[in-house]
């Protein structure tokens, strides 16, 4: 199975972002975490934070809403460029009219679920996704430990997308480090979001290699 590595700029100096996102250059992604402090009980930033990203890097973008009223702001994260915008169920009104809009626009569009939501009630929505994001830790914040009580939600996930044959990646996100992303991996994750492993480190890009080989 080909994996992602998708380094958090949550966890990268914001006063020199440009040179914290050339510090990356194997990642395959860039992982844009935007907080409105409603959804989630931490402010990070929104549509001027994005721009300057996309200005600053020829990755793809992977903008993880956690937001409320995503149906609201999706699109403009769409329109200023991402290759894919995940937006929590729990906050939308119409996940599968938000999915359609997206991939109009010919964006990959994400669901992600908190750890307290299950996913059964929502694997039949996913041939309107390209991507589950499944999180690993309650989202808010950079340099939580990993929750080993998601790779029940994990599995389930891929042997649902397995069975159908869907084209969906199963993305998770929170406390991957060396130590955690091969439970996740064989949980069937594809797609590895890193905040604080990467940028705590003194080279980010190293940690990306170590991660890459850690899954090979
Ligand atoms: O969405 C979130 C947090 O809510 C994440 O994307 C974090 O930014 C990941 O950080 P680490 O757990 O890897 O430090
Ligand atoms: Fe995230």
């Amino acid at each position: 199975m080909k994996t992602f590595i998708h380094p958090s700029i949550l966890s990268a100096d914001f006063a020199r972002l440009g040179e914290e996102l050339q510090r990356i250059p194997d990642a395959d992604a860039v992982h844009v975490d935007v907080m409105d402090n409603h959804f989630v009980p931490n402010l990070s930033f929104g549509m001027p934070i994005m721009e300057a990203v996309k200005a600053n890097t020829d990755l793809p973008l992977d903008v993880h809403l956690m937001i409320e009223d995503p149906d609201r702001w999706a699109l403009q994260y769409a329109d200023a460029g991402a290759d894919t915008v995940s937006f929590h169920v729990e906050a939308a009104q119409a996940p599968i009219r938000l999915a359609r809009e997206l991939r109009d626009r010919g964006v990959k569009a994400g669901l992600a679920l908190r750890p307290a939501t299950p996913v059964e009630p929502y694997l039949e929505l996913l041939p309107e996704f390209d991507m589950l994001l499944i999180m690993t830790v309650e989202p808010g914040f950079g340099g939580q430990s990993f929750l080993d009580v998601m790779m029940p939600k994990v599995r389930t996930a891929r042997e649902y997308i397995d069975a159908e044959q869907l084209p969906v990646r199963i993305e998770v996100d929170g406390g991957i480090n060396a130590a955690t992303i091969g439970t996740a991996f064989k949980a069937g994750a594809d797609v590895f979001v890193a905040g604080s492993a990467v940028y705590s480190a003194a080279e980010p890009n190293q940690v990306i290699k170590d991660l890459q080989a850690a899954l090979s």
